[in-house]
């Protein structure tokens, strides 16, 4: 039998970001990609993730971030804001830190119960961190687009690491297009070799944007937090909006600051829990990675 059957879990949410928490601290074991599809055909979520024993002192868990088609990011902004909620649930302290793939992040509780700030860390902007398959010394705007040759639907968008790579799309009105339809084929654009996620931006005022996402492993979801992140560095880059900003996504609002003095940016918003399960052994009869 798997050992991750019966396995107690956590179904919360980060304004309708769909996340799993995992808890295998107290007894590890691998999870595959095979398993991580295995659990999104029982709990249907965006992002599972995976607390791990901690690699480095000082930190609470290593997190694993899985997708719901089974591949891994290295972020996850509403996930870890879930994550914080509920390890800050057995904790006196008011800061914690974690570690993923891409580095050490600090959480703190807010003063109401619901919200969480995430420090994301310092945006990657070069153009092989992202990455991009060839050379853009302007990561602000690069040359892609979508649609006919001399009409195109979307085009020159903003890219940005935040762990995992993000394309920003500047629309005047991001209900006006079918990202159902286009976020597939800019996320597997060969000018992202690692996939990107694909967000729609509108720019409303200088403290404020609303954004839609096609999730890199996932599809469209009501929010992705890497990318209001993401968003909101690409936004003050072309000097659109001031460094912090408050972002609204289908499933509800962000705040986010892209601060000056250590360029690392933070994101503030709530978490919710839903209800807690156990794995059902049967689900793991077939997977294998
Ligand atoms: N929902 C997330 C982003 C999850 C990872 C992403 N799909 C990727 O593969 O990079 C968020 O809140 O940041």
């Amino acid at each position: 039998m798997s050992a991750l059957a019966h396995r107690s879990f956590s179904k919360m949410n980060g304004i309708g970001n769909e996340i799993v928490v995992l808890d295998l601290r107290a007894r590890p074991v691998a999870v595959s990609a095979a398993d991580a599809r295995a659990i999104a055909s029982e709990v249907p979520y965006d992002q599972l993730m995976v607390l791990q024993p901690p690699r480095t002192q000082g930190t609470e868990a290593f997190v694993r971030i899985y997708n719901n088609d089974g591949s891994e990011s290295a972020a996850c902004g509403n996930g870890m804001r879930c994550v914080a909620r509920q390890v800050f649930a057995e904790s006196a302290s008011d800061a914690l830190t974690f570690e993923t793939k891409a580095g050490l992040l600090n959480c703190w509780r807010g003063a109401s119960p619901e919200l969480y700030t995430v420090d994301m860390g310092p945006p990657k902007l070069g153009w092989k961190d992202i990455p991009l398959a060839e050379e853009f010394r302007d990561t602000r705007s690069i040359e892609l687009q979508i649609g006919p040759i001399d009409a195109p639907v979307l085009h020159t968008p903003s890219v940005v690491s935040m762990g995992n790579p993000h394309a920003i799309f500047w629309v005047d009105d991001v209900n006006a297009h079918d990202l159902a339809r286009f976020g597939p084929l800019l996320e597997n654009h060969p000018i992202f070799p690692e996939r990107a996620n694909i967000t729609l931006a509108q720019i409303v005022d200088r403290d404020h944007i609303v954004i839609r996402t096609w999730e890199r492993g996932v599809g469209l979801t009501k929010a992705c937090g890497s990318a209001a992140c993401a968003t909101a560095v690409a936004a003050a880059r072309l000097r659109r909006t001031n460094r912090t900003v408050h972002i609204t996504l289908p499933g509800g609002e962000l705040g986010i600051e892209w601060r000056e003095r250590d360029d690392h940016v933070l994101m503030t918003g709530p978490a919710a829990f839903e209800f807690e399960g156990r794995l059902d052994p049967a689900l793991f009869a077939a997977a294998s990675s």
